[in-house]
């Protein structure tokens, strides 16, 4: 019985000390963890990006998680990469300024709310029936009543103004009182930088299918693009296909993916990822997480779990709730479910390229008091971009080009 407790013992500090060799050399390697299907790799976190990747000036979402004030990436003391000659990273480009060249994605809304309150407005002079077609257009655009009826009374109390407004003009007034009901003074920087010492931990919640894996691989991208170094953890052990998709996410920018057995405990992969992380002294460690019915109490309870377990390592950053923004009045019954379980920090608003209700921002926010943080435009790998409400609302507009 001693024997077989020592040698567990030395197994198990020779599995650690072979980790920490094998990630700090900086290699692909099979992943040495008993809840590790044989085979799994673990490739390697890329290096901090030495090039500084140009950012607009006076832009104040200057990037993923990077405030304005500190957004020049701290250096990361990660061990130098060595070649691997079949191995080519793509690179992404960094995040800023995504929403101005991904505006054409909102063409359905805006061409169902933008287009056609700039119709109603630019007539000569507005009757009752004209301020009901304003009325309905933003709540077909799923803006909510509240904001509507703001939005309504704002535009009635300058009908003067209205009269004699020029086209640009009223895309002016229009963009600004869109952006008011937009939330222009929350915050949104995404916790996704190193904090005394430590990464961003990231959670990624929401029910199936809303967009999860997708937007963790995306973020990753982004973050890789905005020169930060990356860990993801596939703790979505339900569905096998979905650690492979992760895995392929991060392969394609040289991010390491810790994975667990299929059907294996959740939170185990996401602790480990973090511990990984912490010790690779990454930017930010990325878990994604199966999609689970908020309507399913068991589920819900073992994502507060996935939390408390991941928080022995490092504090989590940022609990992202991923909404698919196809899906109207449902999104707000999910997210008002999961804040219960864990605490949503912000908002990702996924497939607003797939639909005419782009005014569901406004409702979430508003409904909720939780910033959407990220919009998901389309199903490229960089079709993900920081949520600006004046570039939102000016693209919701649109007619500016
Ligand atoms: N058009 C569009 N499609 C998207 C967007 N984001 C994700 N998708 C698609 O949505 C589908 C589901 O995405 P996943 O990332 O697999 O969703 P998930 O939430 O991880 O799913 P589960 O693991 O089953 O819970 C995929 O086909 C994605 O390409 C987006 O912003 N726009």
């Amino acid at each position: 019985m001693e024997f077989v407790l020592i040698a567990i013992a030395i197994l198990v500090v020779a599995l650690i000390a072979g980790v920490g060799l094998l990630v700090g050399k900086g290699r692909r390697t099979t992943r040495l963890d008993d809840d590790a299907l044989p085979g799994t790799t673990l490739t390697r976190p890329r290096p901090p990006a030495p090039v500084e990747q140009p950012r607009p000036s006076g832009s104040t979402a200057s990037g993923l998680g990077l405030p304005p004030e500190t957004a020049e990436a701290p250096p990361v003391d990660l061990p130098p990469a060595e070649a691997e000659p079949d191995l080519v990273f793509e690179t992404p480009p960094p995040s800023a300024g995504r929403l101005v060249r991904l505006r054409s994605r909102l063409a359905r809304s805006q061409s169902s709310l933008g287009r056609g309150l700039l119709t109603v407005l630019a007539r000569e002079k507005l009757t009752e029936d004209d301020w009901e077609e304003v009325e309905e257009t933003l709540l077909a655009a799923d803006v909510g009543i509240g904001a509507t009826t703001q939005i309504v009374e704002r535009l009635r109390t300058q009908s003067m103004v209205l009269a004699t407004a020029s086209g640009a003009d009223l895309r002016e007034l229009l963009v600004r009182e869109l952006t008011a009901v937009l939330g222009p003074d929350m915050d949104r920087t995404l916790g996704v930088t190193r904090h005394e010492g430590r990464p961003g931990v990231v959670l990624v919640v929401g029910v199936n299918g809303a967009g999860k894996t997708t937007t963790v691989g995306k973020i990753a991208r982004a973050l890789v693009g905005d020169g930060k170094s990356v860990v993801l953890g596939a703790a979505d052990t339900f569905r096998a296909a979905a650690a492979d998709q992760l895995e392929t996410w991060g392969e394609r920018v040289g991010v390491l993916t810790v994975r667990g057995r299929e059907g294996g405990d959740p939170a185990s992969v996401a602790f480990e990822a973090v511990r990984t992380g912490v010790e690779g002294e990454v930017d930010a460690v990325l878990v994604d997480t199966a999609g689970r019915l908020h309507t399913k109490s068991g589920l819900m309870d073992e994502l507060g779990k996935v939390k408390r377990v991941v928080e022995k390592q490092s504090p989590v950053t940022e609990v992202l709730l991923v909404l698919d923004a196809t899906t109207g009045q449902n999104g707000v019954v999910q997210a008002r479910v999961f804040t219960e379980a864990v605490t949503v920090t912000g908002v990702v608003l996924t497939k607003l390229d797939g639909t005419a209700k782009g005014g569901i921002v406004v409702r979430v926010q508003q409904e909720l008091g939780i910033p959407v943080k990220l919009v998901g435009l389309g199903e490229g790998p960089d079709d993900l971009a920081p949520f600006e409400p004046r570039a939102f609302a000016e693209a919701l507009v649109g007619g500016a080009d």
